[in-house]
């Protein structure tokens, strides 16, 4: 037999574990008299123990079982409430290592699944509704907190995943390489649509507003994405308005120390009318026009803007 497969008892390390739930799902109700608020989550919960023994010889007596650990997410959503999907994975981080001394680490992550109230009438006299609220999963708001025994405070990373957007006009993607491998003309006119995900991390400070926080990063990324409601903004590329997007975002978020987005191309190529002889139909992006939307491939643009330290 090969020495590579002989029956030899390997010399091994175990290199790291962790073991939760995930997909716990639950809805809090918070009442207000008739006028009740929701929030719905997607919850995942990781533990690292101290000791290994559960899974190198057998010994579950340190296990504190998913079961239980599901349990601790509805105890705790009853009884502290639900004040943004951060603060609540900070109190379940906080609950699994000042109740349990062996755990060395946790890790929560969530999703929020977005309702809105529903609402009738005009914009200047809109009526919400006490009770009813209409799924609008336009985006996902996720969060990932991460809490080691002797941090004195966690990482909270925040996140917006699945931010779908798309604009008609301002952008443009001229001037790059000229060589032999390009076919791409230069596109003055062009349309730019995008499946946003980003997410950032806080320094490690207590109450940050957390929801505060989401909506400006929110904004700072469609803003510069659309630009002013009637002109727009111009965009050279993705890179660029990537760029600025992350860059107001840190501006405007004083808390946040890092902030890394992914935005796609996705490709819509103007349909080629030009092959239509007998039909006289301009070719041009002027005026009303049609789009081929490009399922794949697609560009993928990446990155992440870090603060400089500050000289003090
Ligand atoms: O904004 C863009 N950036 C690129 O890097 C690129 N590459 C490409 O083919 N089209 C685009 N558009």
């Amino acid at each position: 037999m090969n020495d590579s497969v002989k029956g030899t008892k390997p010399d091994v390390t175990l290199a790291g574990t962790s073991y939760g739930k995930s997909g716990v799902r639950i809805l809090r109700v918070a009442k207000d008299g008739n006028v009740h608020y929701i929030k719905e989550l997607e919850v995942s919960t990781k533990l690292t123990l101290d000791t290994e023994k559960d899974y190198i010889s057998g010994d579950n007596s340190d296990i504190i079982a998913t079961d239980s650990q599901k349990n601790i997410v509805y105890i705790l959503a009853k009884k502290f409430g639900i004040k943004s999907p951060e603060d609540f994975s900070i109190l379940l981080c906080n609950h699994f290592l000042s109740k349990y001394n062996h755990v060395m680490k946790v890790v929560i992550e969530i999703e929020e699944i977005l309702w809105n109230r529903i609402s009738y009438g005009e914009a200047s006299s809109q009526m919400y509704h006490n009770h009813a609220f209409v799924h609008t999963p336009i985006y996902i708001r996720n969060t990932t907190v991460t809490w080691n025994r002797h941090e004195y405070f966690p990482t909270v990373i925040s996140g917006i995943k699945n931010l779908r957007v798309l604009k008609t006009a301002q952008s443009s993607f001229v001037n790059f390489v000229d060589d032999e491998y390009r076919t791409l003309p230069d596109q003055k006119d062009r349309i730019f649509s995008t499946i946003i995900d980003c997410d950032w991390e806080y320094m490690k400070i207590p109450d940050i507003d957390y929801d505060k926080s989401w909506e400006v990063v929110k904004h700072c990324i469609l803003k510069n994405f659309a630009g002013d409601l009637v002109c727009g903004t111009p965009s050279p590329s993705v890179q660029h308005t990537l760029y600025t997007a992350e860059k107001e975002a840190l501006e405007r978020v004083p808390a946040i120390n890092t902030i890394e987005m992914t935005m796609p191309n996705k490709h819509y190529f103007a349909f080629d009318f030009s092959k239509f002889k007998g039909l006289e139909i301009e070719s041009t992006n002027d005026g009303d026009t049609v789009f081929l939307p490009l399922d794949k491939p697609s560009g993928v643009i990446y990155g992440k803007l870090n603060r400089k330290p500050s000289k003090l």
